[in-house]
């Protein structure tokens, strides 16, 4: 260990006693630099604290965070990203925080999601996901560069006996930084069921049509395939899975109640460093070629695709406007290029710009959500589209998933690519942009290969 562990007791026993002379309950966040510690290994010594787990690594893979159970929880259902943000600094207005490193991802720091529609009606499957959760963890281990770093995160209430608590966080915390990765025992895949494909394919064609006479611009649509397993599905084996097979995609573990949404996606919504902002337009797709050749002729076409090329410019043009109506030096390139996954090829295309005073990362999530790569344009049309003809609740799939810190830093990526898992099955869900030439086969099709990352992840037939 870098930093001797009874110097790191020592600055943990005096932040809980040192606490001010507190009514309400207060949050005590201490954070320590480790030797480097094997964070699935992490994740699965947390077991007892299965549905308040949370996994998450950067597309660059260079950031990893892991949390293992709740300090404390946001859920918020009207206003919800203003109302987390509250919550949120109303906490740490009475938080003491002893952190020397001040690195983005430690100390106290959120992570989780919002639903993609919070007007669209439940039906049961996302009961364990609220329209808006985020938590602060216990025990977070941030890996950053070369670098790791441990933080625990209590609520201290009145009563509580701080001798007590040290006791039990300093045991815990050993038991977390020492777990080593264990392969699971062999789960076998029993089904897998498409589910309503042909409605899909009628609902993409009304949504041509509604195109056509333009009542929309673009509508973003997607469907569902359910797979079985001969026991329940534990999400580290699957993020294992996903880290070794899905490059340049954000790998992502949000356990809550009894489910864990799962997935790797390649789609950025926000990122802010030091004030910095990068945003991505990703949208329109080909497959991946089976030889080089093949692979460049189908980049080269997806390049020159008016089609693609238009479902990806109303991206360009939205993200666009919201950047520079919270952001300085906003840079957007003139053209995409392709961003090649191990499945398919998408255009891509960056957003930079400097964040203006007083913006925070959660504003700019509720000003991008739902881009036109998720849900369409113009914005409330695509969005009753998709709320009157879509037949499943998209839950938590294609909403913004991630993380903030109390420096102002953070980043959400949408959860597209992606699984609910419980118990012994699990839900994917696909979705493909529709604009005014989409054919519903070709749609089809996308959305199947869309599905290959998670379906391969889970031992599914492709
Ligand atoms: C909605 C999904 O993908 C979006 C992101 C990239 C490319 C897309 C497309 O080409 O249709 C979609 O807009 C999904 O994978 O479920
Ligand atoms: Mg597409």
């Amino acid at each position: 260990m870098i930093e001797t562990t009874s110097y790191y007791h020592e600055k943990l026993y005096k932040a809980l006693s040192n606490r001010k002379h507190i009514e309400k309950p207060q949050l005590v966040s201490v954070t320590t630099k480790l030797d480097s510690v094997d964070s699935l290994g992490f994740f699965q010594a947390g077991k007892v604290y299965q549905g308040e787990r949370v996994y998450w690594t950067s597309a660059d893979t260079t950031f990893t965070l892991v949390g293992v159970g709740s300090a404390y929880t946001f859920e918020a259902d009207r206003n919800r990203f203003f109302s987390t943000r509250q919550m949120w600094n109303d906490l740490l207005g009475d938080a003491v925080v002893l952190n020397p490193y001040e690195i983005p991802g430690t100390g106290p720091v959120a992570l989780g999601g919002f639903s993609f529609d919070p007007l669209k009606e439940g039906d049961g499957t996302w009961e364990d996901f609220p329209n808006s959760k985020v938590f602060i963890p216990m025990y977070l281990l941030t890996e950053w560069g070369e670098d790791t770093y441990l933080t625990l995160n209590l609520m201290i209430h009145p009563n509580d006996n701080e001798e007590e608590l040290y006791n039990i966080v300093t045991k815990e915390y050993q038991n977390l930084i020492s777990g080593r990765y264990k392969e699971e025992e062999r789960v076998e895949v029993t089904g897998q069921e498409e589910i309503l494909p042909a409605e899909f394919k009628q609902i993409v064609s009304k949504a041509t049509d509604h195109i056509k006479t333009d009542q929309i611009g673009k509508v973003v649509l997607a469907r569902e395939m359910v797979v079985s397993f001969s026991d329940d599905r534990k999400a580290a084996s699957v993020v294992r899975k996903l880290k070794e097979e899905q490059t340049q995609s954000y790998i992502f573990a949000f356990e809550s109640g009894d489910s864990c949404f799962v997935g790797a996606t390649p789609e950025r919504l926000v990122k802010v460093e030091n004030n910095e902002l990068l945003s991505t337009c990703l949208a329109g797709t080909v497959p991946r070629g089976k030889t080089p050749s093949e692979d460049e002729a189908l980049g080269e076409a997806l390049l020159n695709d008016e089609k693609n090329l238009q479902e990806h410019d109303f991206v360009v043009q939205m993200i666009k406007e919201a950047v520079t109506g919270c952001c300085e030096n906003v840079h957007v390139p003139d053209a995409p290029v392709l961003y090649p996954l191990r499945n398919l090829q998408h255009l891509y295309t960056p957003v930079s710009g400097t964040l203006k005073d007083g913006v925070s990362l959660l504003d700019v999530v509720e000003r991008l959500h739902p881009t036109p790569a998720l849900g369409g344009y113009p914005r409330e049309d695509s969005l009753q589209f998709i709320r009157e003809y879509e037949p499943f609740h998209r839950g938590w799939y294609a909403s913004p998933v991630g993380w903030f810190d109390s420096y102002q830093n953070g980043e959400f990526a949408v959860a597209i690519r992606s699984a609910l898992l419980k118990k012994d099955e699990a839900v994917l869900f696909s979705g493909c942009g529709v604009v005014e030439d989409s054919d519903p086969e070709e749609e089809y099709q996308e959305t199947a290969v869309k599905f290959l990352p998670m379906i391969h992840a889970l031992g599914g037939k492709e």
